[in-house]
């Protein structure tokens, strides 16, 4: 079982002290820092780019920064976002005309590549690049906000990306992105996956440790085959 990751997402930060944000709530316990890009097109909202992930390298985030991509396209991001110091970068495969070549060109910028599954995507994108994937980022809400109720039927996919992961037998991450809380995060790692994206969750309580703290005190409590 790979160890459990828990991904901020700076969506819910107050962007007015993000440096701040970042650091209080890497020393709360984030594994990475989970950054929303949003482009007003691919979804209706708007959020940051490649100068803003640079400011937070430069400012010395000491946790590796998972890039989030909703543009369209996305190929020019992918690039920008690597020369400005992001480590892991997924996209939509609806986003681009050509899946595996964004995913190449991720890795060729040397960061992680992952593609992300929207709740009434079908998971068959995944079928003919399992090979060139470090992660699939499955959404639990649909992409553009946060603060939204998780979709149980979340679960069944989970299951059944592990069960594809598994036949491959390659070491692929399962990240779920959208809704995840203290309450649910246990019966969301039962069912497979290993890294979990929180926004309000975490931002929207003064105390960022103590709800990171509950996450992983919920997490140590699961059986897994
Ligand atoms: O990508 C997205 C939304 O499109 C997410 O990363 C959200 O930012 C998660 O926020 P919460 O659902 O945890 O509040
Ligand atoms: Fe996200």
């Amino acid at each position: 079982m790979l160890p459990f990751l828990i991904a901020p997402s700076i969506l819910s930060a107050n962007f007015a002290f993000l440096g701040q944000e970042v650091d209080k709530v890497i020393q709360a316990g984030a594994d990475l820092i989970h950054f929303d890009v949003m482009d007003n097109h691919y979804v209706p909202n708007l959020t940051i780019g490649p100068l803003v992930c640079k400011s937070l390298v430069d400012y010395g985030v000491s946790k590796p920064i998972d890039v989030h991509l909703m543009v369209e396209p996305v190929d020019q991001m992918i690039e920008s976002f690597a020369s400005a110091g992001a480590n892991r970068i997924s996209f939509h495969p609806e986003a681009t005309r050509h899946v595996d070549r964004s995913l190449q060109l991720i890795t060729d910028n040397g960061c992680e590549a992952g593609l992300v599954i929207n709740p009434a995507t079908s998971l068959d994108c995944l079928e003919h690049v399992m090979d060139k994937l470090d992660f699939v980022l499955l959404m639990s809400v649909n992409p553009g906000f946060g603060g939204q109720q998780f979709i149980p039927h979340t679960l069944d996919k989970i299951r059944l990306v592990k069960q594809r992961i598994q036949e491959s037998g390659k070491q692929i991450r399962i990240e779920i992105d959208g809704g995840v809380k203290v309450d649910n995060i246990r019966s969301i790692a039962e069912a497979g996956a290993d890294t979990f994206v929180a926004g309000s969750a975490i931002f929207n309580q003064p105390d960022y440790k103590h709800v990171i703290d509950q996450m992983r005190a919920e997490l140590s409590k699961i059986s897994v085959a």
